[in-house]
């Protein structure tokens, strides 16, 4: 009868009222979490930066600072840029150039709902690079990256580990050596393109930027592919075009949800995915097969990759610590986009900046024809070129292809002093930092090529200050790949031709950061985002409802576990309430102590009918059964702090106690290590004199209870409680027992409802 006390609750309600109950709340839940998610959270995360010293925008409800990041691109992109100008910070991130003005080193505006720090200290910029305890997190734009490829530039923990360690050695300089005739090849097609163009004057006007995209382009697809090339290119047209879209479009796929709408354009984008996917997988798939009849190693991108991942698999005898075919498709993808873009980019500007600066292009061009006359250039003449490396980080440190680097905290962590909490983004703007008169001195907008003259690090008073690349752990894996490539077109063309500006050229101003917001009026752009918040919500919602209920239970069902179906929202709850109600309409027995049938009939049955491992549905979330004594001990030892207990609501718990028993990972063990002591046997030695004392109250409380005959009738229970709860309260504080006892009586009050 006690023991199954707490069942008795859900026995007595029928499970039609629960239903509607369920689902009349749904709509309070998703307004209570749309609330909080735009309100709450936003003000709360404000209110802990500000309290701090930070200062910067105020939160403006689900827009954030959206309206005056486009006011302010506007105005920036209205006004043209000088020539020979390269002071483009103001112009190309003129919000964040604005709120660093107003606000200070280290600020605060939104993105949206969230709260973003911006950070111009390289210090605190290097340290959050650093990563050094994988805290702070990439931005995930999940669908995006499935378009762009899902590979190790978005992967986060072992997973990052295992694929950038599979990843290295195809990028190691001797491996690129062996890439170099390659990188000749298409340059040589490049040039010999731009020879054919030629007037009769022998001079012509040439768009630089997509003729160094299709070389960028060719060259990954070579290298990545050499003998599948001509799948290659068109995977590189395919991924161009795809590029081209979500340039478009980006400012509609950086909502999250917006890339499932069915519009024309989204189907457009999947469906060229899905080509691109099913060209890689045919070609990794032949690569596999010749690989295993015993072929060598093709000395490309793809065949180094599978190399060191069928090394990697073998060496560790497991399958699984390499990478599966799907990830091979995902990196193959990434290649493109990663290095193809950037080093475009690079170049463009390259050939941009030494028109404006002739004398530098005359200073390269000499080195070169020092080095190689008009010959092929070779690694070691591409390792000993001084000015057109010097040329190159001039180029990387005014105009870095990646202007910022944006990360997320995903648990509070501390930064120069300042707490974030987790859910802020911490943006990196490399630009200002390559562009701090500070650091590189009052010349830092002019083209000057010889502050590199000894070095990375004596070109500017802070010796980590130049970041193209990034910095730490996760710093470019295609650096060499591109300064390679770069060097070697950069001396074809020198060896060939002579440029300068065209009088249209400065169109080129917009090629490296397209204007993301200025385009779209503030007030589409407000609509659009609550419009697919919701809609994000309800697909959230579908997934944690029924999307992910099922893709679990087919996953433990392919291994085999049995049990009963998933039935939406409510689960097992019908037959569980059901079988209560049977089980407490029968008296047990007397002296009957099998009381498993009674107290989890439902448990019962279903080990019974599905084994002793087997699967039932608490609401949409799978529970699997365990009823075997050493799978028990393997999940409580909890060997590798994989299993964790189920958390009750934060406000229950905050009732009855947030202790210990809910805490999980460093939290548990300092409070378990602090609380420890006080269990040990010595110490409850000394605490016996108060077990006795509440003991013996309660014995001499029964015996004046007896009646005339030497006996009575009581309900132990409560009195049992009673003594526990005397128990505590003088064994916890002692001297302070009444008050102690008053905490035990308030505790039995608060839990008299939860019961
Ligand atoms: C001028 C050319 C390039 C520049 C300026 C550049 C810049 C960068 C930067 C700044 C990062 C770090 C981003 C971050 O930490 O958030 C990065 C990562 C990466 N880059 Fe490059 N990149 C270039 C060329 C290439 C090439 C040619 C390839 C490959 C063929 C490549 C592949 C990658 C990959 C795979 C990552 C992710 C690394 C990781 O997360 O572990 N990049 N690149």
């Amino acid at each position: 009868m006690v023991l199954g006390a707490s069942f008795a609750a859900a026995a007595s309600l029928p499970w039609s009222i629960l239903l509607g109950g369920l689902l009349g709340l749904m709509p309070i839940w998703l307004a209570g979490r749309l609330l909080n998610q735009l309100w709450w959270q936003p003000r709360r995360l404000e209110l802990a930066l500000r309290a701090q010293g930070l200062r910067g925008t105020s939160y403006h409800f689900l827009t954030g600072d959206l309206k005056d990041y486009g006011r302010l691109s506007r105005e920036a992109w209205s006004k043209p840029l000088p020539l020979r100008c390269h002071d483009i910070a103001p112009r190309v991130m003129p919000f964040v150039h604005k709120l660093v003005q107003d606000h200070g080193e280290a600020c605060i505006s939104w993105f949206g709902p969230t709260p973003k720090v911006t950070l111009t200290d390289p210090e605190l910029i290097r340290d959050v690079m650093s990563n050094k305890f994988g805290h702070f997190e990439k931005l995930k734009f999940p669908a995006l990256s499935k378009m762009l490829g899902d590979g190790v530039a978005s992967h986060e923990g072992e997973k990052w580990v295992k694929h950038r360690r599979i990843l290295n050695p195809a990028f190691h300089l001797e491996k690129l050596k062996r890439m170099l005739p390659v990188f000749s090849a298409c340059c040589e097609d490049m040039v010999r393109r731009w020879v054919a163009s030629f007037g009769s004057d022998g001079s012509c006007e040439l768009d630089v930027w997509p003729e160094l995209q299709t070389l960028t382009g060719d060259v990954i697809s070579r290298t990545a592919f050499s003998s599948s090339y001509l799948e290659g290119r068109r995977i590189f047209q395919l991924q161009a075009e795809q590029a081209e879209s979500i340039m478009r479009n980006l400012q509609k796929i950086i909502i999250p949800g917006y890339l499932s709408l069915p519009t024309k354009s989204n189907r457009k984008m999947h469906q060229v995915n899905k080509e691109v996917e099913s060209i890689l997988r045919g070609i990794i798939g032949k690569r596999i097969e010749a690989m295993k009849e015993g072929e060598t190693t093709k000395h490309d991108l793809l065949g180094l990759l599978l190399e060191s991942n069928m090394r990697h698999t073998d060496a560790n005898g497991q399958s699984s610590m390499g990478m599966t075919i799907e990830d091979v498709i995902e990196e193959c993808k990434l290649f493109y986009f990663a290095g193809m873009e950037t080093t475009s980019v690079l170049l463009t500007w390259t050939m941009v900046v030494l028109s404006m600066h002739p004398e530098w292009q005359d200073r390269a061009r000499q080195e070169v024809l020092n080095l190689f006359g008009k010959n092929r250039p070779e690694f070691d003449g591409l390792s000993r070129l001084k000015i057109v490396t010097m040329i190159l980080n001039e180029v990387l440190r005014l105009y870095p292809p990646g202007i910022a680097f944006v990360r997320k905290t995903y648990k509070e962590m501390k930064i120069g002093g300042i707490t974030y909490p987790a859910g802020v983004i911490i943006e990196l703007p490399v630009l200002f930092i390559h562009h701090d008169p500070d650091i590189w001195g009052s010349d830092v907008h002019e083209f000057r090529p010889d502050r590199f003259a000894e070095g990375v690090s004596k070109a500017s008073k802070d010796p980590g200050a130049f970041l193209p690349f990034g910095w730490g752990p996760r710093i470019c894996i295609g650096q060499n790949f591109a300064l390679l490539e770069a060097k070697m077109a950069m001396c074809m063309i020198l060896q060939t031709f002579e440029f300068e500006l065209a009088p249209s050229a400065m169109v080129l101003g917009n090629l490296l950061f397209p204007a993301v917001a200025s385009v779209v009026p503030w007030s589409l752009l407000l609509g659009s985002i609550l419009g697919l918040f919701l809609l994000r919500m309800i697909g959230r919602l579908l997934d944690c409802l029924w999307w992910t209920p099922r893709r679990l239970e087919s996953t433990l069902r392919a291994q085999g576990v049995r049990g009963t179906s998933y039935r939406f929202l409510i689960g097992d709850l019908k037959d569980y309430s059901r079988l209560i109600k049977e089980a407490w309409s029968r008296p047990l027995p007397l002296r009957c102590h099998d009381i498993g049938p009674r107290v989890v009939p439902f448990t019962y049955n279903l080990v019974r009918e599905h084994g002793r491992v087997c699967m039932s549905w608490f609401g949409p979330v799978p529970k699997v059964t365990i009823y075997n004594a050493e799978l028990t001990r393997d999940v409580m030892n909890n060997k590798f702090g994989h299993f964790k207990k189920l958390k009750l609501p934060a406000a229950l718990s905050k009732l009855l106690g947030d202790g210990v028993a809910s805490h999980e990972g460093e939290k548990w063990v300092k409070h378990r290590r602090i609380l420890n002591p006080a269990f040990h046997r010595e110490n409850l030695k000394r605490m016996l004199p108060v077990f006795s004392a509440c003991c013996e109250d309660m014995v001499s409380r029964w015996v004046d209870s007896l009646g005339p005959d030497g006996s009575c009738e009581l309900d132990v229970w409560p009195e049992l409680q009673a003594l526990s709860g005397d128990v505590i309260s003088r064994a916890a504080f002692s001297c302070s027992y009444h008050e102690g006892r008053r905490i035990f009586e308030l505790q039995v009050l608060l839990l008299t409802p939860i019961n």
